[in-house]
């Protein structure tokens, strides 16, 4: 489209003036809505635009400048005259829709005010605690001012004069004009008071309403050119509308209700605005109809909690920090210990290996072939014992006293002699070395050799009553076999295999 240019927000009332005289010249700049008006309202677009962008900015102030719509007027004048007649109801020389809705949402005042005008229209009035305009003080139930409200409605209905709806004076967030119809309301009673005080009631009453502004006009903003006219047509009307003013041309009367209507809509933004701040929200939206609720308490609780955990992150993050710090540090430490162990380790097992080395290099050397004597403690049957000497360097003499002198002695060479005292660990002792040769990979075999009733089977196994006291050679060195293989377990695995034969009489037997 050739008549189209960009919309954009404008700064201030000269930039849009500006935009405004060259849309007039032929550019036309507008929310999509509105392109479709003819090429003689384009200047009508821009003003309102740019009215509509001024409020806007202004409006980011929050403080909202003096109002000066001929609605706020009329509310103003409604408000005066209330006071007026009922008495101070607390509200400012300005109020706003929602400071002027809330002194009259118990209906008290209003009832108060059409008995005033005309006595007995509202025969049961319910009194509530308060009427001053206070956001601190809890609205009473519905039900009891909801009568007043009613009662109210109905004498209004009854003189025939324009009421509203009871909805409208319990909405917690107004939206622009919604007061209008209260606002009308009011001012067409006192219109009917002045008529009854000044033509005693004789003659025609005339009362001025709003301007009829139809919301949906103004809030459809995707409406038809038709739509638009229709609209126009209607406001303009002089059948359809009831008022004393004089019919505006079309354009600058759309300048002026829109004007008006973003005026109004501003002014509740920046109300409920102060409101919500002022008062910390006590009216919150989960809680409609309820003064005070404590979501905002727990929001707020909430908020505070939640930012002493952020602060606890904080320093949970910050002792993660230096702990990881500290892991590395203890890390690298105890990695060049285990280095320095290993090198240990390593060197141990090295020397480990020698001394191994060196120990069964000296078995070797006290000899691979070992013979030991152990004398048998005599029974009392027996004769007097025939040991004549028991050397420690392993020799052995016995003596026959049944041979001549000369004959009687015969010495023995071993590489050790036991007296028929040693006990079993201390025969033991001498053979513990070669047990642990055979861990090291070295074969060992340990037998007893002996006449009948030499003491063979008690050396070897133990007692032949089977006690668990003075085990023998056998248990000992298996034993000792089973120690060493646990403590070598982390090194070694070891393999434990017994096999046991007997042979008799030159016949290998197995049990
Ligand atoms: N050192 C000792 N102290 C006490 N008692 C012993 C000792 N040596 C052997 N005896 C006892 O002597 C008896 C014979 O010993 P043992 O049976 O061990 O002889 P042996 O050589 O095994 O005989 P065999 O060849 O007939 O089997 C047993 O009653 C045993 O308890």
């Amino acid at each position: 489209m050739g008549d189209v240019c960009r919309a954009e927000p404008f700064r201030d009332n000269r930039v849009a003036s500006r935009k405004a005289e060259e849309a007039g010249r032929g550019g036309v700049y507008s929310p999509e809505s509105l392109i479709h008006l003819k090429r003689p309202s384009v200047s009508v677009v821009c003003r309102v635009h740019a009215a509509i962008c001024n409020l806007i900015t202004s409006s980011h102030r929050l403080i909202s400048p003096p109002p000066t719509s001929s609605a706020a007027l009329r509310r103003f004048q409604a408000a005066a005259w209330l006071e007026s007649m009922v008495g101070p109801l607390g509200l400012s020389s300005q109020p706003s829709e929602m400071e002027f809705v809330s002194c009259l949402r118990n209906g008290l005042v209003l009832c108060n005010l059409i008995n005033k005008i005309q006595p007995g229209a509202v025969h049961k009035v319910i009194s509530n605690q308060s009427s001053r305009l206070n956001f601190e003080i809890q609205p009473p139930p519905a039900y009891q001012y909801f009568e007043n409200i009613r009662n109210f409605l109905v004498a209004v209905e009854d003189l025939n004069l324009p009421a509203f709806e009871a909805s409208d004076l319990e909405r917690d967030t107004l939206e622009s004009g919604s007061t209008t119809k209260i606002v009308d309301c009011i001012l067409s009673l006192k219109s009917f008071h002045e008529w009854k005080m000044y033509n005693g009631g004789i003659g025609p009453c005339k009362f001025v309403k709003s301007p009829a502004i139809s919301n949906k006009f103004y809030m459809h903003t995707t409406s038809s050119k038709s739509d638009i006219c229709r609209s126009l047509n209607m406001v303009t009307d002089p059948k359809k509308q009831e008022t004393t003013h004089e019919t505006p041309n079309s354009e600058d009367l759309l300048i002026r209700m829109l004007s008006e209507q973003v005026f109004d809509f501003k002014e509740n933004i920046d109300h409920n605005i102060m409101h919500a701040v002022l008062n910390g929200i006590s009216r919150c939206r989960w809680c409609h109809g309820k003064v005070h609720c404590n979501h905002w308490q727990i929001v707020k609780a909430h908020e505070k909690e939640l930012g002493d955990l952020k602060t606890m992150l904080s320093r949970a993050k910050n002792d993660i920090l230096s702990l990881q710090c500290q892991l590395q540090s203890d890390l690298m430490q105890l990695g060049s210990q285990i280095q320095g162990l290993s090198v240990a380790a390593l060197g141990y097992s090295k020397a480990m290996k020698e001394n191994r080395d060196l120990y069964n290099l000296l078995q070797d050397l006290k000899g691979n072939i070992r013979v030991y004597c152990r004398i048998r403690p005599s029974s009392n049957t027996e004769a007097k014992s025939a040991i004549d000497l028991i050397g420690d360097d392993g020799s052995l003499v016995i003596m026959n006293p049944l041979k001549m002198k000369g004959d009687s002695r015969k010495a023995f060479q071993f590489n050790k002699v036991f007296g028929s005292t040693a006990t079993q660990e201390e025969v033991y002792r001498d053979t513990q070395s070669l047990i642990r040769s055979v861990m090291d990979g070295y074969n060992v075999c340990i037998f007893a050799y002996g006449q009948t009733g030499s003491g063979k089977t008690h050396t070897m196994f133990g007692p032949s009553n089977g006690s668990s006291k003075d085990l023998g050679i056998n248990y000992l060195a298996l034993n000792d076999l089973f120690e060493i293989s646990c403590i070598r377990n982390d090194v070694i695995k070891y393999e434990v295999h017994v096999q046991m034969v007997e042979i008799y009489n030159d016949q290998l037997l197995c049990p």
